[in-house]
């Protein structure tokens, strides 16, 4: 089965993904770095622009019926079986990007598109089988045991879970809103 774990930039998806991997027995596939082997997108400057029918087929190509879990940003827009959403405070998402020097920018587009639900609405557009996870206040063990616990029980649908707007608030401060 490819499950796919996606989510906003700083969220988590590496970090959890290479943990279910381990405890499924899944191959772990980088899909950042399984599309520069195959030569798909280019870089331009920091950014890597992705051809995203062009790696799903080299997706469906070598992982079709194999047990693999897809990390990346992307993931949910590849041909996937199960499709897990990792969600987290905004605010996180801000401080975690701010520690890695992300220009205010980068950081106000990532803490907006985590807080209006970007992922989330993409996946659901492509997919059935999606599972949104809140990951705040939480262990990469416990969000692990979290998804495993759902499977196990046959759930591959559990979505409107979290609804940011409601801490607006506390995220206005991670926001471009001046433009500055
Ligand atoms: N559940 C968690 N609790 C605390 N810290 C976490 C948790 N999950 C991940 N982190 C930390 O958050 C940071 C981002 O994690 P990770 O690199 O897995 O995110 P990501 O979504 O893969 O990011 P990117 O999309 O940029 O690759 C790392 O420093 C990681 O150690």
């Amino acid at each position: 089965m490819i499950i796919a774990v996606s989510g906003t930039p700083g969220v988590g998806k590496t970090t959890v993904a290479k943990l279910l991997a381990e405890k499924l027995g899944y191959k772990y596939v980088d899909l950042k770095k399984f599309a520069i082997e195959h030569g798909v997108g280019e870089v331009k400057g920091d950014e890597l622009e992705i051809e995203i029918d062009e790696l799903a087929y080299f997706v469906e190509k070598e992982f079709k019926g194999k047990d693999v879990i897809l990390d990346g940003h992307l993931s949910h827009l590849m041909p996937a079986d199960q499709v897990i959403i990792l969600r987290l405070h905004p605010k996180v998402i801000g401080e975690r990007l701010k520690e890695r020097g992300y220009s205010r920018e980068k950081i106000s587009e990532n803490v907006e598109a985590e807080l209006v639900d970007v992922c989330l609405v993409e996946a659901i557009d492509e997919h059935e089988n999606v599972i949104e996870v809140d990951t705040t206040g939480k262990t990469p063990d416990q969000v692990v045991e979290e998804i495993l616990g759902l499977l196990n029980k046959g759930i591959k649908k559990r979505v409107g879970i979290v609804d940011w707007t409601q801490v607006y608030d506390e995220v206005i401060p991670y926001l471009n809103l001046g433009g500055e």
